[in-house]
């Protein structure tokens, strides 16, 4: 059974085809790395999977009940505390009691202090703002994630820590994901496949399963993995050489 299915999605900015015919299932409790070159739709292909863009062409079957996105920048509300921010994901009805225990627990997955809970985003770090943000989507018990780059602007060790907790809520095959990312250890540290996007709508260039769980992973198969990847296999030989950046 399918999470979520894209099927032939096409989409355009301005008139230029920024992706063409995509299609891509993701498993229940199957988390996807989504990598590719920059500019090469990933993000807009996440937006109208998650139904913030819809595309030109088209569909799409969603079979989870509920999801949650995490975006390169934390996108919190700057009148309200931490503690409301992520309390907005919560379920009405729920007594105070409850909603504070749960808001503590996704809090504390994200490694934020209680006292951090009463501050305003202007009163928090880059790192801070983006952990909340990721609490938030913790809090809201969402069965699908979607992650746009989330952990770009953290600490390797912080990072770390994030992806951690990714792969306890979304590697753990409770729940599924869509990540996208352009560190390709962090792919194959969190997800249980990597699909590669093409250029400009070319379409999915290929996909590679990661063998063991991720929570089953240690350093060194990761880091064998990537050198594999990245040095002997002709998938991802080219994802630099097509950086939007580099021909522009
Ligand atoms: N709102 C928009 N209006 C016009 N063009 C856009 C818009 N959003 C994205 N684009 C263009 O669509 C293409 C795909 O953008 P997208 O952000 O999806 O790529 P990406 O693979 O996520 O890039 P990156 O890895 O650099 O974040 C790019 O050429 C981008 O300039």
């Amino acid at each position: 059974m399918n999470a979520l299915n894209l099927t032939d999605i096409g989409h355009a900015f301005l008139g230029r085809t920024v992706l063409d015919r995509i299609t891509l299932d993701i498993g229940e409790g199957e988390l996807v790395a989504l990598v590719g070159p920059s500019g090469c739709g990933k993000s807009t292909l996440l937006h109208i999977a998650a139904g913030l863009i819809d595309p030109r062409q088209g569909r799409i079957n969603r079979s989870y009940a509920r999801h949650a996105v995490v975006f390169q920048e934390p996108r919190l509300l700057p009148w309200a505390t931490a503690r409301k921010n992520i309390g907005m994901a919560l379920p009405e009805g729920l007594s105070s009691r409850n909603r504070h225990s749960r808001i503590l627990a996704a809090a504390t997955a994200a490694a934020l202090e209680e006292d951090d809970l009463d501050k305003y985003p202007v009163q928090l770090s880059g790192g801070m703002k983006q952990r909340t943000a990721i609490a938030r989507a913790l809090a809201s018990e969402a069965d699908f994630l979607f992650f746009d780059e989330p952990f770009t602007a953290l600490d390797p060790a912080l990072r770390r820590h994030m992806q951690d907790i990714v792969i306890r809520h979304a590697g753990n095959g409770k729940r599924s994901g869509l990540f996208i990312t352009h560190d390709m250890a962090e792919a194959v540290r969190t997800a249980h496949r990597i699909v590669v996007l093409d250029r400009r709508g070319n379409g999915i260039l290929g996909e590679r399963y990661i063998p063991l769980r991720p929570v089953e992973r240690d350093d060194r198969m990761i880091f064998e993995t990537v050198q594999h990847f990245m040095k002997a296999d002709p998938l991802f030989a080219h994802v630099e050489e097509l950086d939007e950046r580099r021909s522009a």
